[in-house]
């Protein structure tokens, strides 16, 4: 645990249905304990973008923890990401969300003594961070209506207490069954021709997974320095389309003549009329976007 170095943890007490604001303390105390008293220190966010903020000030530590979960994630990169690469203190993720997916994509346990340990023998890697129009992504950016079930399940969680795979199964089927609805856009990847087309999906994955464990990307890796794309082309009924969101789950979507599979290191994206959008589970409105790779630009303690 001394490798950590000094450290702080950064924990979002209404994560997990507020379950985060347990699981802070003792993990307050367990590190604490291991780290002593004068390197080590625990801030709660107060409110949404908070986690950006502390993080911001991170500078004089060795590792900032991450307690909650994908939002709290995004936030807490891009604070880190504002600091100078000297200067800028590793991540670690003690994870205590919904969905999870970064956790899921570094190995982590969601149980917390066991995720204390994993964080004992944890050793840096250096990953890649998607950014997208100046905001930086550690897993996950999508449009259409993988977007539009993340943004749902923000909501249906407040009024059903769901959480997890139900949450986003949930969300999914309504969307499929309701909200399902194709873009045209404009896209060149790699600085190349742009070409048109229309989606009902678009997904750009630093990591395989979003909405709680669906393997979109399956092939995806933190540290190959690419962005990995799908893309859901219509037509596709709604059966279909729902038999192949229910398949992602276990990533038996991949076969598909519907689904295309891309990689790049920079994007851009011009579609013709706004889609729903979602960057680590938070929303990014816009028409266009910039999209690249940070190449192995964070250290990120890996079990
Ligand atoms: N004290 C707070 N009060 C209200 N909202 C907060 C507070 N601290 C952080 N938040 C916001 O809570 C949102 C959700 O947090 P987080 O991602 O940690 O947990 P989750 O939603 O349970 O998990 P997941 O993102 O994996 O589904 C974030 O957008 C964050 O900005």
């Amino acid at each position: 645990m001394v490798h950590l170095g000094k450290t702080l943890l950064v924990a979002n007490p209404v994560s997990q249905n507020g379950n985060g604001a347990v699981a802070a303390h003792r993990a307050g105390e367990a590190l604490r304990s291991r780290l002593g008293e004068d390197r080590f220190d625990l801030v709660m966010t107060e409110a949404p973008a908070h986690g950006k903020r502390i993080a911001e000030e991170s500078a004089g530590y060795d590792t900032v923890v991450a307690l909650g979960g994908d939002g709290l994630i995004h936030e807490v990169v891009n604070g880190l990401m504002s600091i100078g690469e000297a200067e800028r203190p590793a991540l670690g993720v003690l994870p205590m969300g919904s969905g999870n997916d970064y956790a899921r994509t570094l190995g982590l346990s969601f149980d917390l003594e066991r995720s204390l340990k994993q964080l004992e023998s944890a050793r840096p890697r250096l990953f890649d961070l998607g950014l997208c129009n100046g905001e930086y992504f550690a897993e996950t950016l999508s449009f259409g209506l993988d977007a539009a079930i993340a943004l749902d399940t923000v909501e249906r969680r407040k009024r059903t207490g769901k959480t997890g795979t139900p949450l986003f199964l949930a969300s999914g089927i309504d969307m499929l069954l309701h909200h399902i609805k194709e873009y045209r856009f404009t896209a060149s990847l790699d600085g190349g021709e742009p070409f048109e087309s229309s989606m009902l999906l678009f997904a750009v994955q630093v990591g395989p997974t979003y909405g709680g464990g669906f393997r979109i990307c399956p092939e995806a890796k933190t540290d190959d320095a690419l962005l990995d794309l799908c893309i859901a082309h219509p037509p596709l009924g709604i059966p279909k389309a729902v038999f192949i969101f229910l398949l992602a789950k276990d990533a038996h979507h991949t076969g598909f003549k519907q689904l295309e599979f891309k990689r790049a290191s920079m994007l851009r994206i011009e579609f013709d009329e706004q889609p729903p959008a979602q960057i680590d589970g938070e929303p990014i409105p816009s028409l266009t976007y910039d999209v690249s790779v940070a190449a192995h630009a964070l250290r990120v303690l890996v079990p």
